[in-house]
């Protein structure tokens, strides 16, 4: 198997191949999804039924991911939640922490920055900025809100991987390109811009609505 070949099949040895094509990543991040909140309400064990049941996988198919990267599940049993999270963690590379930088310190802003949702998957919200002087100074959560000017220092002072705009459609261009030539590699967006930005950088862009729409389609069908 070619190493820059995004690869679909299992690795004989179990061992991580060098790349997974999107699909399987997808899958995987579907898995642990499900995995992270299992652990968080104390389950121990989890079958590739219950996984295929909150994720839409097919058993099957789960089987098949899991088995290509070593033995993971016992018969009758189950996998062990605890291992697998660590195991996929592994496979996708997120082991460890992620620092984020979020823009914007309005409604969704402050509710990402006060809540678990990236901490429960190994993500931290190092620092958080807004561009309005009477936000600037304000405590959110554990981060006391920066003005943006000081983008580029942090990005540099604190590892941020990960910028996530919570900002309005107008705003969220320009801080892209901040980001971009801080050197930051993945962009969150919330906002409904369509962003430009150079390949090597990654734009993912949340939309519960279209989301739904996804989910519409199977119902439907
Ligand atoms: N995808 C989703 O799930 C989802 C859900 C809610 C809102 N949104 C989108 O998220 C964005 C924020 O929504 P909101 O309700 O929090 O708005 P909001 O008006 O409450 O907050 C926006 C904040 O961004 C700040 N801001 C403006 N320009 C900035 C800049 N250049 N740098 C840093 N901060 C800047 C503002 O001062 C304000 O504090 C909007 O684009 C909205 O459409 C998406």
């Amino acid at each position: 198997m070619s190493t820059t070949e995004p690869t679909d099949a299992a690795t004989p040895d179990g061992m991580t191949p060098e790349r997974l094509t999107l699909g399987v990543a997808a899958r995987l991040s579907r898995y642990l999804q499900v995995l992270t909140q299992a652990k968080k309400m104390g389950k121990e064990t989890i079958s590739s039924q219950e996984l295929s049941d909150y994720t839409h996988v097919n058993s099957t198919q789960i089987r098949r991911d899991l088995s290509g990267f070593g033995k993971f599940g016992k018969r009758g049993v189950g996998y062990n939640v605890e291992s697998l999270v660590s195991q996929i963690r592994g496979i996708l590379r997120t082991a460890g922490q992620h620092n984020i930088a979020l823009f914007g310190a309005g409604h969704l802003g402050r509710a990402i920055a006060s809540s678990d949702i990236f901490a429960d998957h190994g993500f931290r919200v190092v620092a958080i900025f807004d561009a309005d002087p009477s936000k600037v100074g304000m405590e959110v959560g554990p981060q006391r809100v920066r003005h943006v000017d000081e983008l580029r220092a942090v990005v540099e002072d604190e590892d941020v991987v990960v910028g996530v705009l919570a900002v309005p459609p107008a705003a969220a261009q320009a801080l892209a390109d901040d980001l971009v030539e801080a050197g930051v590699k993945i962009i969150f967006n919330y906002s409904e811009t369509l962003l430009q930005v150079p390949p090597e950088v990654t734009v993912h862009t949340s939309s519960p609505a279209v989301d739904l729409l996804y989910a519409l389609y199977f119902y439907l069908t």
